[in-house]
């Protein structure tokens, strides 16, 4: 981020993108599409988020795109943090671990984004493993979508939200890491001044990725306000607002390069 600006860019292959980019919504537009998105971007932006799911809905094939993209990407040396949101009982999310955190896995990812909402112990396989092949983990605390708030804004027995005991069980984790551990936490940049209200602490010693940004209505502007003190640890995420810009590559890079410069305003 200090080199390249404190922007992540997520590879997220929708239908009504591939269309507009005059692609069709099959392999070979999955493949042009991502092909381009990475040629045009891993050699600039700090980190691309591929979100699996976009990937996985045309099978195998789907995956073997995402296998080269997640390659391509870290050879021109962004970081991947790759968006599949896993969680399961432990000895599943041992397997999930062996899949993303395993440098010899061909979707070995420099972080993978987790659910946390099985019991954060569960994810203990993939805390380790992350922790031996020094990469890291994203856990779901406050997410951005509006439907989020049943679960995480939940008051607990003693008092505290599920979201603030999310957040200190990764400050448990973070412990004695300096300048900031392997284990982020996700919080949108859609959820406004609620952060204050929730009593949650954001200051547990490892990075926010911050998704929201654009199509999902938040700006670089409301990073301050819900963040506060924390900003300096927030990685802003966009995905559509960037890629609706395409297919020309120039657009997209300069897309990026005004999102990570708004960015870098706010954030820095
Ligand atoms: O709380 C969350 C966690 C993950 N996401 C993912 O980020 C992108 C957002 O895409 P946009 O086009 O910028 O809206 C997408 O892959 C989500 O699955 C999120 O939005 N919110």
């Amino acid at each position: 981020m200090d080199e390249r600006g404190p922007l992540c860019v997520g590879i997220d292959p929708h239908a009504a993108l591939l269309a507009d980019w005059g692609l069709g919504d099959d392999i070979a537009g999955l493949e042009r599409f991502t092909r381009t998105v990475v040629e045009a971007l891993a050699d600039r932006v700090a980190v691309l988020k591929p979100q699996s799911a976009f990937f996985e809905r045309f099978g195998s094939r789907g995956v073997a795109v995402l296998e080269r993209a997640v390659a391509e990407s870290r050879d021109a040396g962004a970081l991947v943090v790759m968006d599949a949101k896993r969680g399961d009982i432990g000895s599943t999310m041992a397997a999930y671990a062996d899949a993303y955190l395993d440098p010899s896995s061909p979707l070995f990812s420099d972080a993978l984004t987790v659910s946390p909402y099985l019991g954060f112990g569960s994810l203990r396989p993939a805390l380790d493993r992350a922790r031996a092949a020094g990469c890291g983990l994203f856990v779901l605390a406050l997410t951005s979508n509006p439907e989020g708030a049943e679960v995480q804004h939940a008051v607990r027995g003693g008092g505290r939200t599920v979201a603030a005991t999310v957040l200190r069980h990764l400050a448990a984790e973070n412990a004695g890491e300096a300048p900031l551990g392997s284990f982020g936490a996700v919080v949108g940049a859609t959820l406004g001044g609620t952060l204050n209200e929730l009593g949650v602490d954001l200051d547990m010693g490892g990075a926010l990725l911050a998704p929201g940004i654009g199509a999902q209505g938040a700006t670089a502007g409301d990073l301050p306000g819900v963040f506060g003190p924390a900003v300096g640890n927030v990685l802003p995420s966009i995905s559509r607002g960037v890629l609706r810009h395409g297919p020309s590559p120039a657009a997209l890079r300069e897309a990026a390069a005004r999102e990570a410069g708004l960015m870098a305003e706010t954030v820095a």
